[in-house]
């Protein structure tokens, strides 16, 4: 288990590259198996679950290529699907979530499709059912064996088109029945289709590989399935939740930062969500830049109740960056209500902020209660371990606001989704440094 030792209570003054969008990358390696041509993507972060998805396709034979740093080229001409049947992919696919993501394109090209219990955040119940019910719907045979925790699908006569209206606007259950569905015999009509920046980004991707997606950026994807998908070049957009991550870095430090090439047209309600805390950023071309500022005030609502932020599917604001917004408002001037509606266990983690001095009442396992400090007293340094991805980029943060020098354990959660983030926060002035 690997730590960061953090010396807090240093401003912070830089210019901030976005790595590439982790989910997004994982939802477009795992098209790369809807076609034997070449298929090129740039700006992959070099992140932990990137990688192992990256290792999971090599092992199942495809071709990877690196032609320079997070650009790849993907052959998948000639695959060994006994993989999947392999000890080995059991223990690798049930390493992230991302890796579910392989079942709907094997199962639209090859007729099956296999997966044991993936991994990713421990932060609540993590069903799969979208993603099945909308296999059968499309005529695959479905099992999953209680002992094992191993899914699969059957359609040796191939999949075809139906109309199915999700129970749920799930992301990786969205991207995973459409990239089955674009090869399926007949039209799909997908209605409550989740349309995050990923899935958008995935559709656009697929129909310059030859595939016939209409209604993309909507929850109405109509698909009219075709026989085969070529090759592309596809590029990965910012990282959206990296963004906003910064965001909330450079006010809870008092920093300047200036976040580079954003793609402010697929932040959503990112930015007026981090200014409804008070906090300052301007539009410089297509960069954030983020004065100093010694403090920002919570928003109320018109009528003077205190503000609520809360997650909702897209374009919703992500839940993945409700933690990080939490944080921020210890330090700020009001009270603010984190209503966390999708996962049940993923607000636990303010414990250690309470330990730290934060004002913060948990409320039921979906609902906090924050009341910031204005800056008039800092969070002390600690010691504490990172229980999943955004958890531990929070306390992070935290550690690099408080006064005196923080621990935080379990790092492997944070390099998940952060490229080098240990490096990159060094290089804008954080004192930070990786143990071993
Ligand atoms: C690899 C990847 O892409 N992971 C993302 C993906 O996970 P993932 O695709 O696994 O998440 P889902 O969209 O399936 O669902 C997330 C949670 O929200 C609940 N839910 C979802 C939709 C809905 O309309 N109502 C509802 O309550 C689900 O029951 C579940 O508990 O989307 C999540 C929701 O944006 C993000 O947190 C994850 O970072
Ligand atoms: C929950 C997340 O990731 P995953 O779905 O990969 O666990 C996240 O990125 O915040």
């Amino acid at each position: 288990m690997a730590t960061f030792q953090i010396e807090g209570g240093h401003k912070l003054k830089g210019e901030i590259n976005p790595q590439g969008a982790k989910n997004e990358a994982l939802q477009i390696l795992c098209a790369v198996l809807l076609t034997p041509e070449t298929v090129q993507i740039d700006n992959i972060p070099d992140i932990r679950d990137v990688n192992k998805l990256i290792q999971i396709l090599e092992n199942l034979g495809v071709k990877v290529k690196k032609l320079g740093k997070g650009s790849y080229t993907f052959t998948a001409d000639n695959l060994d699907l006994n993989y999947l049947e392999s000890d080995l992919f059991k223990q690798e696919g049930s390493s992230l979530r991302g890796s579910i993501m392989i079942v709907g394109p094997l199962l639209a090209r090859f007729g099956k499709g296999y997966i044991p219990r993936p991994g990713g955040d421990k932060i609540g119940r993590r069903r799969l059912d979208t993603h099945f019910e909308g296999f059968i719907k499309l005529g695959a045979d479905f099992r999953y064996n209680k002992e094992e925790h191993f899914y699969g699908v059957d359609a040796p006569n191939g999949l075809t088109g139906t109309y199915m209206l999700l129970d749920q606007a799930s992301v990786t259950g969205t991207a995973n029945i459409v990239m089955a569905a674009v090869l399926a015999k007949g039209k799909t009509t997908i209605y409550n289709a989740a349309c995050e920046p990923y899935l958008q980004q995935l559709c656009r991707m697929l129909n310059s590989m030859g595939a016939k997606i209409e209604g993309v950026g909507s929850n109405l994807l109509v698909i009219e399935g075709v026989e085969s998908l070529g090759g592309c070049t596809h590029r990965v957009l910012p990282d959206m939740i990296e963004i906003g991550s910064w965001i909330g870095l450079a006010a809870m430090t008092r920093s300047e930062i200036t976040i580079k090439n954003v793609s402010w047209e697929n932040l959503g309600l990112i930015p007026e969500t981090f200014r409804k805390l008070g906090i300052t950023l301007d539009r410089v071309g297509d960069d954030i830049h983020i004065p100093e500022q010694d403090g920002y005030e919570i928003q109320s609502y018109i009528d003077g109740s205190i503000l609520t932020v809360s997650d909702a599917p897209w374009p919703g604001f992500t839940p993945d960056l409700l933690s990080i917004v939490l944080v921020v408002c210890t330090q700020a001037k009001g009270s603010v209500l984190i209503h966390q509606k999708m996962f049940e266990s993923r607000l636990f983690f303010v414990d250690k902020l309470i330990d730290m001095g934060a004002k913060i009442i948990l409320c039921d396992p979906h609902r906090a209660t924050v009341i910031g400090h204005n800056f008039e007293s800092d969070l002390k340094a600690t010691t504490m371990v990172s229980p999943d991805i955004r958890a531990g980029i929070s306390l992070l943060i935290a550690a690099l606001s408080a006064t005196g020098t923080s621990t935080i354990q379990n790092i492997e959660q944070i390099d998940r989704g952060y490229e080098n983030i240990d490096e990159r926060l060094r290089a804008i002035g954080a004192r930070i440094e990786r143990i071993a």
